[in-house]
């Protein structure tokens, strides 16, 4: 496999399969590393396809004399350098990728190479494709798109239509300096299969999706089983995207409230949840900034009234935070501690780190995992679940009393170590009474 497969623009120089669990191994130290002194349960490691497992790419396209081939760009810092060294590497073939993806680029490019319509300043294509055998084709150009480049991209899409694999719908777009041509529905539909559940969700061209839907697939299940046992309470959800948790995750509330701010996310959010018959959420546009004001009661927003919302109506016990790599704002971080779960999707350990550091002083790390989206990058992703521990602020003849009433009932009375509870014991405790 080439270089150009670690695709995020990232360090790694090796990307052989056999090394996957080297490679693995080391970032789950860095992980480890990043919460170094944080009291963990285990962590669990979801692995990802060492092939295969990748959506959505998109690749430079070069021009080399009369050639034309895709290139990506490796980033990496050499052995005595301190700056970053850009190489272009030229990639027919992407393993990583999906098998459509990879038979997609090859026809796009063989096309691409024989017709000067398509070819003509064309410096970009992206391809989406899906578990459900759906595709999106975008190619990005330095010029403006006529009616000719629109008879040719649509004699392309006829011929990628007879791919094999491509069983679905697919999009041929054609994008410009402020001008964009789609030649298809504009989207795909992806299936995802979820805690026992089949679901669809409308992917769009050019927004955010998950680019590892194997993985994907686990990270919404481990979501689902740390909030199952909630539909007492309301879930808070900052970041919802395309609807990708919301959807999995309604049924173990009684209420949810989505936001996010791009407008087009939100509008397949909505598509989502209807889709899938999901009836009790709430979904606006909102930047999360925006939440955290209006959760203070510093500002209203009428597009919280148009979604019929009440924040004081809500009773919300959980809230879920999936943010981009910067992590989250401070006013977003200090709405975390008035929830009694917290679910932290990240894809940055160190954003995740500082974010929560904050708040181990009134809850626990009670789940953690880490789920191998991108094989062969730096980039992992994890996923935290923290539950407000009112023990820890109890007084300690509080703790005494409740100890003589767990003996007094039979049960084990829990172990008290240099005066402190320890952490295991106290989950356990915590356990035990859900369990009753
Ligand atoms: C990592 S993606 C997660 C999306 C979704 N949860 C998923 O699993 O597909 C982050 C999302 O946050 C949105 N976003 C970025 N900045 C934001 C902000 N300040 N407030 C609200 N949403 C934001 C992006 O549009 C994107 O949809």
């Amino acid at each position: 496999m080439s270089s150009a497969a670690a695709s995020e623009s990232l360090p790694l120089t090796t990307t052989s399969v056999d090394r996957y669990e080297e490679q693995l191994a080391a970032k789950l130290a860095s992980v480890r590393q990043c919460f170094s002194g944080v009291q963990f349960p285990d962590v669990q490691v979801v692995e990802s396809e060492r092939e295969h497992y990748r959506m959505r790419a998109e690749f430079a396209v070069w021009r080399d004399k009369e050639d034309l081939y895709y290139v990506m760009y490796d980033t990496a810092t050499r052995e005595g350098s301190v700056e970053p060294v850009r190489t272009r590497v030229r990639v027919d073939q992407f393993p990583v990728g999906s098998r459509l993806l990879n038979t997609l680029m090859a026809e796009v490019m063989a096309v691409a190479r024989s017709d000067q319509e398509l070819k003509h300043k064309l410096f970009q294509v992206n391809f989406h494709t899906t578990l459900s055998g759906e595709a999106m084709v975008t190619m990005l150009y330095h010029r403006r798109l006529d009616t000719q480049w629109e008879a040719a991209a649509g004699a392309l899409r006829g011929q990628l239509a007879a791919c094999k694999g491509l069983e679905g719908a697919l999009t041929v777009a054609g994008r410009s300096r402020k001008q964009k041509i789609t030649l298809g529905p504009g989207h795909v539909t992806e299936g995802l299969h979820v805690a026992g559940r089949q679901l669809q969700y409308r992917q769009l061209e050019g927004a955010f999706s998950q680019p590892n839907a194997g993985v994907c697939q686990r990270m919404l299940e481990w979501a689902h089983e740390s909030t199952c046992g909630s539909q007492a309470g309301d879930l808070l959800e900052l970041y919802c995207g395309n609807g990708n948790f919301t959807v999995v995750l309604a049924e173990n509330f009684r209420r949810v409230l989505a936001t996010e701010v791009s407008k087009a996310a939100v509008a397949a959010a909505a598509e989502n949840l209807s889709a899938n018959s999901v009836a009790n959420v709430a979904i606006a546009r909102l930047t999360a900034e925006e939440l955290s004001a209006a959760w203070r009661g510093e500002r209203t927003f009428e597009r919280l009234r148009q979604a019929g919302v009440d924040l004081a109506a809500m009773d919300f016990t959980t809230i879920l935070v999936d943010p981009p790599r910067a992590g989250l704002d401070a006013a977003t971080e200090a709405l975390l501690p008035h929830f009694a779960n917290v679910v932290y999707i990240s894809c940055n350990p160190v954003t995740l780190e500082a974010n929560l550091r904050p708040l181990l002083a009134t809850h626990r790390v009670r789940r953690f995992a880490v789920f191998d989206q991108f094989p062969y990058t730096h980039h992992i992703e994890c996923g935290a679940y923290l539950q407000r521990m009112a023990e820890v602020e109890l007084p300690m003849a509080e703790m005494d009393e409740r100890e003589r009433s767990t003996a007094a009932e039979g049960k084990e009375v829990n172990a008290m170590k240099d005066g402190e509870m320890v952490l295991e014991e106290m989950v356990g405790m915590e356990e035990r009474r859900q369990d009753r």
